[in-house]
């Protein structure tokens, strides 16, 4: 910055600008600085650029000679007013028409009065710092202290040498000394004179142990250069200086003024590098430009790599993919992605492609790392997407492959097979060159989801198929086994255990084929089969039990045919002649027969002796052998060596069975007792004569005995018309009742037939009114239907056939 408003209205910018460096106190100027290297473009440069600067005793005409040099605008004092310091600090400048770009620096004079004897801390130091950052030194002095022991030129040099040597590693910087007011003494005899000074001057400088028999020329190369005086022969001078500026042309080329510079820092790290070795400086540092350039290298990488990321995060290539990966599937992410992380990393190539190679490769790795991390969840959404896809395509295609019939084995492999292949296909296409991220958890998680909808669509199927042949089964078994169960025989369990053993067989054998089209453990397999089997064995299990819930009835139902029906099947015609006792014991014998047969299951090889059992201790026991058996065999809830898995009725049931059907068959028993008793006495009445009508005394008694009532009749017309209802009442019956009809087998099962008809009719109205509290009918217990399980009836009337037929042998 300027110090006063004098100085500042001197160095104001015209045409090429200038800035205060570093002001008289030793302040850097970080702002005018960025401002400057804006300005004039010096990012762009790479390193491409050099920096020139000038150092020499105060008013030794240094800024008249870069003004001339460079057309640079540093101030320059008035030779009017007489010499004093006019430079304060250092400036810095951009030469004018100087390729490639070249900094110039205008260092404060030393040997100034201003600062006085004793202050010679600036000097050394803008000394270090012109050393440090410049491809080339120019040493200003005057002709005519060459060779002079006390020439104003020797303490600066004296500086130059010993800063020298804090420098860690000297940039191998040209120093050109600018010899002015030359005299007429050629160069050529000059030259010689004030190089074995800077010899001297070298010689005489300690140096540390390391660099104590190290040449000057290895830390800098030195040319001189000869000008007329700028005051005396402005003409001469400024040619001179014309051919001097063309040495400045290119000269970081090889050969050039500063070809063999070392240590370049990028021109993008000027500014900071500047500030950090004038920071050094004055804390009194040594300077370790290596480390110093890659401590540039660092920041300035760090700086570059953080603007890029930050570019990169409102690039709009990227944030317009990241949108549509959010919307669903996108093609060519990883094509698209590869692009735009390739651009945001050539960038940073570009800009830190001169700095410390090892900082550059890290920071760039670092960079990288960042922007990988950045897009990374929008590559396992793609993934998710790509993965979501193939399973909604498999799912489709396994079904509609299923629905036209392919095997279920078949279908789920190939249809994988396809998926995963497209799966990986797409993945290669969401792969970006950048990253070698692995898509394997999301394949194997997509593999997984594929076969655990494979494995519930299996489960489906089979449970379809399951009960696609139980249904089957159920239909072969269930009304076949109750058929045959109903018609209970001795050959009833074997045939339906080759019924059970040949459609569990068909059913088996086509469950086994379907089975081996879905690809399931052999284990699985046969449990399949087995459960397939035992459900075979439930059907006739449950038909047993059902049968054997309803063995009462069926026995009833037998009983009553055989009881009613004769041996050809035709409902039997009372004629009194029938053995009532063989054709009841035949029919309970039948009956008994079923309850045996459906007391167990006999689906296997073993036999039993049940029915010899039931037998002897049902239809052959009568009261008194019962009372003399010790034991009932009857009396137990198990079957002997038949385990209760077979049993359907258990023995005690069995025979509480028998006892209700004896109970409930012994009405129709009765009636036939009844019956065949009424028709015995008919033909008994029939064998004493066949006219009905009384005998002729009986006839004439009547007439005499009754001729008073039967006058009284025909004198009354009351009783006469209450005779013509009865009669009538009695005709309507007769006609209704079909009597005629009724007797046509017989009188009594004429009677018999006639009276069922009026019985329950009688009963109902008995039953009325009891409930309606109204005193009970008498009723006749002989012609009531035994009630149901009435034990006291069957204890005390256990056989009615023995005791009927006894009243009737009496
Ligand atoms: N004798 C002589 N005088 C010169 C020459 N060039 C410039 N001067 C004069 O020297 C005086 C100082 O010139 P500056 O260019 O300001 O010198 P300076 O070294 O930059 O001065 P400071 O920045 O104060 O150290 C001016 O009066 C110039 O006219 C020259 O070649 N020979």
């Amino acid at each position: 910055m300027v110090g006063s408003s004098a100085f500042a209205k001197k160095y104001k910018s015209e045409g090429n600008c200038s800035v205060q460096l570093i002001d008289g106190d030793g302040t850097y100027n970080v702002s005018g600085i960025d401002h400057f290297i804006k300005e004039v473009k010096l990012g762009e440069c790479g390193l491409s650029y050099a920096v020139v600067s000038i150092m020499g005793p105060q008013s030794s005409g240094k800024s008249t000679l870069l003004n001339n040099l460079f057309g640079t605008n540093f101030m320059e004092m008035d030779a009017f007013k007489g010499r004093s310091q006019t430079t304060k600090g250092i400036w810095l400048a951009r030469c004018a028409g100087i390729e490639p770009c070249t900094l110039v620096m205008d260092l404060e004079g030393t040997d100034g009065r201003e600062r006085g004897e004793d202050d010679t801390a600036f000097e050394k130091q803008s000394a270090l710092f012109a050393l440090a950052i410049s491809d080339i030194v120019l040493i200003n002095m005057w002709c005519h202290d060459i060779g002079r022991e006390q020439a104003a030129n020797k303490p600066l040099l004296k500086t130059v040498f010993q800063v020298m040597m804090r420098l860690f590693s000297p940039r191998k910087t040209t120093m050109l000394f600018v010899i002015r007011d030359k005299t007429r003494t050629p160069l050529e005899n000059l030259e010689p004179v004030l190089r074995e000074d800077i010899q001297k001057i070298w010689d005489s400088v300690p140096k540390p142990e390391a660099h104590k028999e190290t040449p000057m020329s290895d830390f800098f190369n030195v040319e001189v250069v000869a000008l007329s005086s700028y005051e005396e022969k402005e003409e001469q001078f400024k040619e001179q200086v014309a051919s001097l500026r063309q040495r400045f042309m290119h000269s970081i080329a090889p050969g050039g003024l500063a070809g063999d510079r070392r240590g370049v820092i990028p021109a993008s790290g000027f500014a900071f590098s500047a500030d950090q070795i004038w920071r050094v400086i004055k804390e009194n540092k040594d300077l370790d430009l290596p480390a110093h350039k890659v401590m540039v290298a660092t920041v300035r990488c760090e700086e570059i790599s953080n603007e890029k990321f930050a570019h990169f995060i409102t690039n709009e290539d990227w944030r317009k993919l990241d949108e549509e990966v959010q919307a669903g599937p996108v093609s060519g992410f990883g094509k698209r992605l590869t692009s735009i992380l390739g651009s945001c990393l050539s960038e940073y190539d570009g800009e830190a492609t001169f700095f410390d190679e090892g900082v550059r490769s890290s920071k760039r790795h670092q960079l990288e790392e960042k922007l990988l991390q950045l897009v990374n969840p929008a590559f396992q959404d793609v993934l998710g997407h790509i993965r979501w896809g193939m399973l909604e395509k498999f799912k489709a295609s396994f079904d509609k492959a299923l629905e036209i019939g392919e095997g279920f084995s078949s279908a789920s492999t190939t249809w994988l097979k396809a998926c995963m292949d497209q799966f990986d296909e797409e993945c290669a296409g969401a792969i970006i060159e950048q990253a070698n991220w692995d898509t394997a958890k999301v394949r194997e998680k997509l593999v997984r989801d594929i076969e655990a909808h494979v494995s519930s669509v299996r489960t489906s199927k089979l449970s379809e198929l399951t009960s696609q042949y139980e249904t089957k089964l159920h239909q072969a078994l269930s009304e076949p086994v109750e058929a045959l169960l109903e018609g209970a025989s001795d050959q009833t369990w074997t045939t339906v255990k080759k019924l059970h053993g040949r459609e569990t067989e068909t059913a088996v054998s086509g469950f086994s084929s379907a089975l081996a089209a879905f690809d399931i453990e052999e284990e699985t397999r046969e449990k399949m089969v087995k459960s397939l089997q035992e459900y075979s064995r439930g059907v006739i299990e449950s038909k047993a039990k059902e049968e054997a819930g309803r063995v009462l009835m069926r026995m009833k139902d037998r009983f009553a045919t055989i009881f009613s029906n004769d041996a050809d099947s035709m409902p039997r015609v009372w004629t009194g002649n029938e053995d009532l006792r063989a054709i009841t014991k035949a029919a309970r014998s039948a009956s008994l027969k079923l309850l045996s047969v459906m007391a167990v299951m006999r689906l296997g090889d073993e036999t039993d002796n049940i029915e010899k059992t039931l037998t002897v201790a049902l239809l052959d026991s009568t009261p008194s052998k019962k009372s003399i058996t010790a034991s009932d065999p009857l009396a137990s809830s198990t079957w002997d060596e038949i385990p209760s898995s077979r049993t359907l009725i258990t023995p005690v049931h069995c025979k509480s069975i028998w006892r209700q059907f004896k109970t409930e068959t012994e009405y129709t028993v009765t009636q036939a007792i009844s019956a065949q008793a009424w028709l015995l006495y008919s033909q008994e009445a029939n064998k004493r004569g066949s006219n009905w009508l009384p005998p002729p005394w009986a006839i004439f008694a009547l007439i005499i005995l009754g001729f008073n009532e039967f006058m009284t009749l025909l004198r009354n017309p009351l009783y006469l018309g209450v005779l013509f209802v009865g009669f009538l009442l009695l005709k309507a019956l007769w006609t209704q009742l079909d009597i005629p009809g009724e007797f046509r087998n017989g009188a009594l099962p004429g009677i018999i037939s006639i009276s069922a008809k009026f019985v329950p009719t009688i009963m109902n109205l008995v039953k009325n009114l009891a409930a309606q509290g109204e005193a009970p009918p008498a009723a006749n217990p002989e012609n009531r239907r035994p009630s149901n399980n009435t034990s006291s009836s069957a204890s005390s009337s256990d056989n009615p056939i023995e005791h009927k037929s006894a009243s009737k042998t009496d």
